[in-house]
């Protein structure tokens, strides 16, 4: 039996020195002299040594995509190599409040579990270099974890310790993780290539459900819903349903439809992708872009009903003005019902769209919620925003008293005074935003106090009543004119009948 932490019969200083000796050789050899020195070291090093190495690569696959596990163990080493390393890397945490400490490159710890002790260590190796669309040439170093260990714990360290490890260092990344907002890379972009698909930006919005203005009711049911689905992994799995929801908000502009969003992602501390429809090329670019979404997110499409072209008589109204030539191709585009994008080259369809968010791959990711955003609800085909594709419709309406309560309590910080009464009555009987109501909450200057700004809202309700009843005036005074030209019409063709019957 090996003396615990030591292979080849080495004690541990020994092991960090070679550890120490290796980073050297790592950084002042030639990469092609390394690879062929390596290359035979390890195999002499096979003959006579008793241990196991395992490589964790930076990259898996075809080397373009992030490897999860990588990501995990590092995690997962984060917190040992501040108290064990020597040489560390510090990186700037969320938000740049604090500083997050790493392994350095070339640099090794040990690690114990079950009495067993293991080594971690951190490489670096040069990338060849690799040509990109626009025939640039950039190296990249690869970065690979190796683990080393005692042949006679192998069955321990393959089956228990690297399942611990990876879940540790998963459970640790999603509560250091720093939410992200992305947004879709044009096409058109000179160094798409280099970004990737999305493009992000730390999320720090800070919409709450409890300073969104809504009815309390409706509030509870969505948090609810939320909740059930984010835990619903296993009913899920067991009805054999992709794990994601879709949801449909629609109302007036200013009634909290993008708040909303911000709201439950907050609330369920998942990343937010803001998919803009317009810069997309056309429906495999948008397959790739969903199947590039990590779980625990929510895709928005937000004013999906202008993203889109679906309605049959705006189309026949357009052909109407258009000449034979542009009738023809619109011909062509409408087979397919085809949304133009980006100068005749570019193309999504209705059916990529629901093929994208509902068909075989929108299940490959993990978890996630879809969300459109539309003021126009019903310009939307069914087919889009059907049960089972947007299985929650929410409307966003026109602040109602609840909703006015909530919004003084996050403006004003008050929960009732001497003019609710006359504010209620007069927000049910009038259709004016959240947004509208919440601009005349906001004190303009430090001299605003909460009965200036509670009379101002008061004034802009009565006005906007006054507006919406001259309005209903006019409507009527059209109607009844409207009546009174067919009364006339009418009895004038009645008069010309009963004048040809008496000529006859
Ligand atoms: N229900 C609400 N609760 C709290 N604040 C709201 C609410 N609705 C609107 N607001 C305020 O009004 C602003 C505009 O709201 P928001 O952008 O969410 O509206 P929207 O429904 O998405 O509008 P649009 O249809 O024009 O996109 C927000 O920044 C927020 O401050
Ligand atoms: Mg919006």
């Amino acid at each position: 039996m090996l003396e615990t932490g030591a292979f080849w019969g080495f004690t541990s200083s020994t092991m960090t020195n070679l550890m120490f000796y290796w980073a050297i050789y790592n950084q002042f050899f030639p990469y092609f002299l390394r690879v062929k020195i390596e290359k035979y070291v390890y195999k002499m090093v096979g003959w006579v040594s008793n241990s196991v190495h395992i490589k964790f690569s930076e990259y898996s696959g075809e080397g373009l995509e992030k490897s999860q596990a990588y990501d995990s163990i590092r995690n997962y080493l984060s917190s040992k190599s501040t108290a064990l390393a020597k040489r560390l890397k510090a990186n700037e945490s969320k938000n740049s409040k604090s500083l997050v400490f790493s392994l350095d490159d070339h640099e090794a710890i040990e690690d114990v579990f079950e009495g067993v002790k293991v080594v971690w260590s951190l490489n670096v190796r040069e990338n060849e270099y690799q040509s990109n669309t626009y025939g640039n040439s950039s190296s990249e170093d690869r970065r690979y974890l190796r683990l080393s260990f005692d042949n006679s714990h192998r069955e321990m360290i393959t089956k228990t310790y690297i399942d611990h490890v990876l879940r540790e260092g998963k459970e640790m990344g999603l509560k250091k993780r720093e939410r992200k907002l992305y947004t879709n890379n044009s096409n058109q972009d000179l160094y798409s290539w280099r970004q990737g698909k999305w493009s992000s930006v730390s999320f720090d919005h800070p919409a709450t459900f409890e300073t969104l203005a809504m009815d309390l009711e409706k509030k509870e049911e969505i948090k609810k819903d939320l909740i059930k689905f984010s835990q619903g992994k296993d009913y899920y799995k067991r009805v054999g349903k992709p794990w994601k929801r879709g949801y449909l908000l629609y109302g007036p502009p200013g009634t909290g439809k993008s708040t909303m969003i911000s709201a439950m992602a907050n609330f369920l501390n998942y990343d937010v992708y803001d998919l803009e429809l317009t810069t997309v090329k056309d429906n495999s670019e948008l397959k790739k872009l969903m199947l590039d979404t990590k779980a625990k997110s929510i895709v928005v499409i937000e004013d999906i009903d202008c993203s889109l072209d679906l309605t049959g008589q705006r189309k026949k109204k357009k052909e109407e003005d258009e000449d034979e030539e542009e009738k023809e191709e619109k011909k062509k585009e409408e087979a397919g019902m085809v949304w133009m994008i980006d100068e005749k080259q570019s193309k999504v369809t209705l059916s990529g769209l629901l093929n994208a968010i509902d068909g075989l791959w929108s299940a490959c990711s993990g978890e996630k919620i879809i969300v459109f955003t539309t003021n126009f609800v019903d310009n939307l085909d069914p087919a889009l925003i059907r049960r089972g594709r947007m299985d929650n419709h929410i409307e966003m309406s026109y602040c109602k008293f609840e909703a006015f309560k909530v919004l003084a309590k996050n403006y004003l910080e008050i929960e009732s005074h001497d003019l609710y009464g006359e504010i209620g009555r007069l927000v049910e009987e009038v259709d004016m935003s959240p947004a509208d109501v919440a601009e005349n909450l906001m004190p303009k200057s430090d001299g605003e106090d909460v009965q200036i700004c509670l009379k101002r809202l008061v004034k802009s309700l009565e006005e906007e009543k006054e507006k919406a009843r001259k309005l209903a005036e006019e409507e009527e005074k059209k109607k009844a004119e409207k009546e009174a030209r067919k009364k006339k019409k009418k009895a004038e063709a009645k008069k010309t009948k009963s004048r040809i019957w008496n000529l006859l």
